[in-house]
C-alpha cells in the first residue's frame, strides 16, 4: 500500500525499513507545489520511533556483514544499475522533483542527469583502489593500509536539490560498503522516496538502504545522536549544521557538513563583458538564488561598475518567473512563503543599512504569481561588506554589489566572509586569474565561468561552509575508515623481556 508510484500525486504513509514500507504512527504532511499550491503528495511525518527502527535495520544489515563483505566491484555494478534505472525513470523523477520544489521541469531534468552521473561515477571507480602496500624496511613484514566501511551512516539532506544532494551521499556510502538511513527535507521528500524502490530494484539488499521522512528535530535529531550511527553526513544551513555537530559529539561520530555560502563573483574591467554579465545573472538568479554556491556577491571593478550593473539590472528585470510546466518561465518560486518573507526581510534590512534597491525587492501579487511564493530578481547596489545582506545567506534571488579598485582589494572583499564555499573570477589576464584563484579561500573557484561541477571533482567548503568533501575520491574517502594491517611472515620471539645474563630479579 505504501509503495510510491511515479505519478504526480502519491501517498506514502511510512518509512522504508529493512527493504519494505512500514506505516508510521506519526501524522501526514501535505506536500504542495510552491508555484501555485497544487497538492503533490501526502507523506508520513515519521516519529523518532520510526527513525530508531530504521537505524536498527541499518545497524543489523551492517553488522551481519553481507553488504560490507560484498566485493566492491559488485557494489559498483549495482550503482551502475541504479544509474540505468534512473535513466529509464527520468521523466517521473524529474516531474516529482519539479512539483516538490517548484523549479522548472527542464532544470529538474538536468538535476536528474547529474544524479545519474554521480551513480555512474562511483560505479565506475569501484575496485580501482585497494589501499597501499608499505615498504617497512623489514624483510619479514608485510604492511598494508586498506579501506574499511565506516559503518551506519545518517544522511540528512536539504530541499533545494533534493535527489542530487542525496545521491552525493548515497552513492559513495554504498560503494564503500556502508549501510544508511536517509532523511530528506520534509518539504521535498518525493524523489528520495522513489529512490528506495529504485535501489531495491537494482539489487541493494534489504536493510542496507533505509529512509525516514519527517522533520529535523524529530527524526533528523535521532540520526545525529543515536549511538548506533557511526557517521552523519549533513547538507543544509549553518545553524542546523552546528546543532548536528554538537549532537554528534556525544558519541564521537564522524561528521561531514556541507553548509551555505556567500559566494563572491569578482569581475575585472578586462573581462569578456558579455560573458561576465550573462553569467553574473545565472550565478545568482539560477533556481531563484536557492543554490548554496550562488554568486550573490557581485564584486566589480569600479571603472566598469556603472555600465556593468545597469546592464545586469536591465536583464534582471526581464527574467520571467513561472511554475514548473510554464514553457515561458526562466526561473521558479522560492520553496515557501515563509522563506520568501525571510528573503524579503533581508532585502529590507539591506536598504535600511544604506543599499540602493535597483530592481526587484517586492512580493508579486499578480493573479499568476500571487498563488505561489515568488520573489523577483533583486539587485542592491552600493553595498558594504559589513551589511547583513552581504554577510548572511538569504538564499534567494538577491545580488549585492560592491566595488574595488585594486586586485588586492578584490581578494580582500571576496574573502571577507565566514563562509568559503565557491566563487568566480572574470578576467582576460591569465596570470591575474591564477593569482586571484589561488588567493581565494573558497572550496571551488571558477575562472571565466560560474556553476559547473562534475562528480569527478571534489565539492565542499572552507571556513563555516563546512568540513569534509563530497564527490571525487575525497567524497568516497569520507565513507571509508583507514586500517593498517601488519603481518609478520616469519614470526619468532622478540626477546624483549628475556631474562638478562645478570639473572632474574623477583
Ligand atoms: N554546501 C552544499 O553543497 C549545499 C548544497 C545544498 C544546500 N546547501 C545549504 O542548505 C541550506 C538550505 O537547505 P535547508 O533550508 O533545507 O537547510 P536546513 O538546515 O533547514 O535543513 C536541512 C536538513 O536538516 C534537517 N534538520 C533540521 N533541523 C535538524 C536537526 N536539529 N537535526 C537534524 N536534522 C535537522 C532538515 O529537516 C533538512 O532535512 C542552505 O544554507 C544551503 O546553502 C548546501
Ligand atoms: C551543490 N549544488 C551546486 C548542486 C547545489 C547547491 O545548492
Amino acid at each position: 500500500m505504501n509503495s510510491p508510484q511515479l505519478s504526480q500525486t502519491h501517498t506514502v504513509r511510512g518509512s522504508y525499513v529493512d527493504g519494505g514500507w512500514r506505516q508510521s504512527a506519526g501524522g501526514i504532511r501535505s506536500i504542495n507545489c510552491p508555484a501555485d499550491g497544487t497538492h503533490v503528495a501526502d507523506v508520513a511525518e515519521c516519529t523518532s520511533a520510526d527513525a530508531e527502527a530504521a537505524v536498527a535495520s541499518a545497524r543489523k544489515a551492517f553488522d551481519d556483514g553481507g553488504w560490507p563483505g560484498t566485493p566492491e566491484l559488485e557494489r559498483g555494478a549495482i550503482l551502475l544499475r541504479v544509474a540505468g534505472l534512473l535513466q529509464r525513470d527520468k521523466a517521473g523523477y524529474a516531474a516529482a522533483e519539479a512539483l516538490d520544489t517548484g523549479k522548472r521541469l527542464v532544470e529538474a531534468e538536468y538535476d536528474i542527469d547529474d544524479v545519474i552521473a554521480c551513480f555512474r561515477y562511483y560505479g565506475s571507480v569501484a575496485g580501482t583502489d585497494a589501499g597501499r602496500v608499505i615498504d617497512t624496511g623489514r624483510p619479514g613484514a608485510i604492511s598494508r593500509v586498506v579501506h574499511a566501511p565506516v559503518g551506519v551512516c545518517g544522511l540528512i539532506t536539504p530541499w533545494n536539490y533534493p535527489l542530487l544532494q542525496a545521491s552525493w551521499k548515497v552513492a559513495p556510502a554504498l560503494l564503500a560498503g556502508n549501510t544508511f538511513v536517509l532523511k530528506p527535507s520534509e518539504l521535498t521528500p518525493s524523489t528520495s522516496i522513489l529512490l528506495m524502490d529504485t535501489l531495491r530494484e537494482a539489487g541493494v539488499p534489504d536493510g542496507v538502504a533505509n529512509l525516514v521522512t519527517g522533520t529535523g528535530p524529530e527524526v533528523g535529531a535521532v540520526l545525529s545522536s543515536d549511538p548506533r550511527i557511526d557517521l552523519v553526513s549533513f547538507t543544509g544551513g549553518l545553524e542546523t549544521g552546528k546543532r548536528i555537530m554538537v549532537a554528534a559529539a556525544e558519541t564521537v561520530k564522524r561528521v561531514a557538513l556541507e553548509l551555505g555560502g556567500k559566494n563572491p563573483n569578482v569581475v575585472f574591467a578586462d573581462a569578456d563583458r558579455e560573458a561576465a554579465i550573462d553569467n553574473a545573472l545565472t550565478a545568482v538568479f539560477l533556481n531563484s538564488g536557492q543554490v548554496c554556491s550562488a554568486g550573490t556577491r557581485l564584486i566589480v571593478e569600479e571603472s566598469i561598475h556603472e555600465e556593468f550593473v545597469a546592464e545586469v539590472v536591465r536583464r534582471a528585470r526581464q527574467i520571467r518567473l513561472g511554475g514548473p510546466f510554464d514553457q515561458e518561465a526562466q526561473t521558479g518560486p522560492l520553496i515557501s512563503t515563509a522563506h520568501r518573507d525571510k528573503v524579503h526581510a533581508y532585502v529590507q534590512a539591506g536598504v535600511a543599512e544604506g543599499a540602493r534597491l535597483l530592481c526587484g525587492g517586492f512580493i508579486p501579487d499578480t493573479p499568476e504569481l500571487g498563488r505561489g511564493s515568488f520573489y523577483p530578481p533583486t539587485v542592491l547596489d552600493g553595498c558594504k561588506t559589513s551589511m547583513r545582506v552581504v554577510q548572511e545567506e538569504s538564499f534567494g534571488p538577491v545580488m549585492t554589489v560592491e566595488t574595488f579598485t585594486t586586485e588586492e582589494e578584490a581578494v580582500r572583499l571576496a574573502n571577507d566572509t565566514v563562509y568559503g564555499l565557491a566563487g568566480a573570477v572574470w578576467t582576460a589576464d591569465a596570470s591575474k586569474a591564477q593569482r586571484v584563484s589561488e588567493a581565494l579561500r573558497h572550496g571551488t573557484v571558477w575562472i571565466n565561468d560560474y556553476h559547473p561541477y562534475v562528480p569527478q571533482a571534489e565539492w565542499g567548503g572552507f571556513g563555516q561552509s563546512g568540513n569534509g568533501r563530497e564527490l571525487g575520491l575525497a567524497g568516497l574517502a569520507e565513507y571509508r575508515e583507514t586500517k593498517h594491517i601488519w603481518q609478520n611472515i616469519s614470526p619468532g620471539p622478540s626477546h624483549w623481556f628475556e631474562p638478562s645474563q645478570a639473572g632474574v630479579q623477583q
